[in-house]
């Protein structure tokens, strides 16, 4: 869509017009990958105060969250039209539409017949074009992520965000403003359906009683992983303050986090950095059931959450967590049953889950406690953990594999250095995580493969198999003899 913009300059402007109240800082481009940020504007400091210093109070009512969308939409006739035929489904989609509603008012600003103008049509026009989330980027880009626990995650979300814009085309295509403005003459591009999906993952924040929001202004701070300011809700509006015992310069960056327990690939999924000083080491890896599980359908369908393996590091080294792990393990022989019930009025049936004859329908999240007082509960654990090692191999030949394409891309002129150099520090430290997983995942095996009762287990398979061995021995003997 071609929007209207405005420089970062207009700022100040846009905030005395609408009671933003910037103390003792102001907005800058900062002229690095980090875009536009705020910074000090005189000496501050909250050491030996009683009141720490507030830099900005930005009031409750420019505050961008399900409220505002839903106040919006009973004085703009076209948002409305536009959220009942494709809102109410989450806080993140609406405020989506919103965005989308201010960006098109801009983009037809001649015509003055589309939507309500109101302080957030002018603040759109100075956010960034480009924000550097995997979902922004080429193709190219996205094939560095090969191998890192990003390449399902971004193609999943890709797809999604391909889905949404499809079927909001479907769903507004006869509506005659959204025809005119947006079909008829294909302004609206995919991309900007994933400009604003970036705009909103990056620049959302958490606010206690009102959820996930946007805040002008507030969301021009960028992040560090030592914070010198934080944000609260206070009676004239949203503030940021100066945190406790905090000394500052003229022409200092004001930071705040982002969150303290996000990993690498969190970090580079919803803001498009990696923090280098991040301390959370972990990442997550997709499971799926075999293919030759018979019950491996009903497994995915039982199970509630996603089906996954979280790799964090913890003090004593890394430690793996993963509910379905242990159900995907099970088998019928072990005792693992599925049962369909039919409803009392005969309309729906329910798929239950049976674990040794016990109901454990809700607790499918929960068999490693389950399984602990089983006689075999070592044998489960060592098909687990070996589940586990061969996820991770698999995980890291797709790393190693895709080297030589990463060397053929790299100063090709088709990839950006900052997606490069984003993707390169993410495969790194992703590989070193899992080579090191893989270590202790090894010990674990090692040290279930002494167990007694995985020994005696494993005995009285060699037993069961020896026949059979045997006469497939025979078998291959007469093949080779003719
Ligand atoms: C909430 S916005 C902050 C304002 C933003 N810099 C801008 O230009 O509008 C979040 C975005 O700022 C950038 N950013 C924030 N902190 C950063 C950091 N420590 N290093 C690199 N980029 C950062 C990232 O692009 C992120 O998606």
């Amino acid at each position: 869509m071609h929007r209207q913009h405005l420089p970062i300059t207009a700022l100040p402007a846009w905030s005395k017009l609408n009671d933003v109240n910037f103390l003792d800082i102001s907005v800058q481009d900062l002229g690095s990958e980090k875009g536009y940020g705020l910074v000090t504007s005189r000496a501050l400091s909250s050491k030996d105060v009683f009141d720490v210093p507030t830099l900005l109070i930005v009031p409750h009512d420019l505050i961008l969250g399900a409220e505002a969308v839903e106040e919006h939409a009973k004085v703009d006739a076209h948002f409305k039209q536009l959220l009942e035929a494709f809102g109410g489904k989450s806080t993140r989609g609406d405020v989506m539409l919103f965005l989308l509603m201010q960006i098109t008012i801009t983009s037809h600003a001649d015509e003055k017949t589309v939507g309500l103008s109101n302080p957030w049509t002018e603040y759109v026009k100075m956010l960034p074009d480009v924000i550097p989330v995997p979902t922004m980027w080429s193709e190219e880009e996205r094939m560095l992520l090969v191998g890192t626990s990003l390449e399902t995650a971004v193609a999943a979300k890709m797809a999604s965000l391909l889905r949404e814009y499809e079927v909001l085309r479907e769903v507004t295509v006869d509506i005659p403003w959204c025809k005119r403005c947006w079909w008829d003459n294909d302004s609206f591009q995919l991309r900007d359906w994933l400009l604003l999906d970036a705009w909103y993952r990056s620049r959302c924040l958490e606010l206690p009683n009102a959820g996930e929001s946007m805040i002008p202004c507030v969301d021009m701070v960028n992040h560090s992983s030592k914070p010198n300011s934080y944000y609260e809700p206070k009676s004239e509006g949203v503030a940021l303050l100066l945190r406790p015992d905090v000394k500052l310069s003229i022409g200092a960056e004001i930071t705040i986090s982002y969150g303290t327990s996000k990993s690498e690939a969190e970090m580079l999924f919803s803001y498009g950095f990696i923090d280098e000083r991040s301390i959370e080491k972990g990442l997550t890896l997709t499971l799926e059931p075999f293919e030759d599980d018979p019950l491996g359908k009903a497994k995915a369908a039982a199970f509630a959450k996603p089906p996954i393996v979280r790799i964090e590091d913890e003090e004593g080294g890394f430690q793996w967590y993963s509910p379905f792990l242990y159900l995907m393990c099970l088998n019928e022989e072990d005792g693992l049953e599925f049962r369909v019930l039919q409803q009392t009025d005969g309309s729906r049936s329910q798929l239950k889950v049976f674990w040794q004859e016990s109901d454990v329908t809700e607790a499918t999240d929960d068999f490693e406690s389950l399984i602990s007082d089983h006689e075999l509960k070592d044998v489960f654990k060592l098909r687990a953990v070996a589940l586990l090692q061969d996820r991770i191999r698999q995980q890291l030949e797709r790393l190693y594999e895709s080297e030589d394409m990463l060397q053929s891309l790299a100063g090709t002129g088709l990839v950006a250095p900052q997606s490069q150099g984003s993707a390169l520090q993410l495969r790194e430290s992703e590989t070193a995580i899992l080579e090191k997983t893989f270590a202790v995942i090894d010990m674990q095996k090692n040290t279930l493969l002494e167990s007694e009762t995985v020994l005696r287990y494993l005995g009285s398979m060699d037993d069961e198999e020896r026949p059979e061995q045997q006469e497939s021995n025979a078998t291959n003997d007469e093949d080779d003899f003719s």
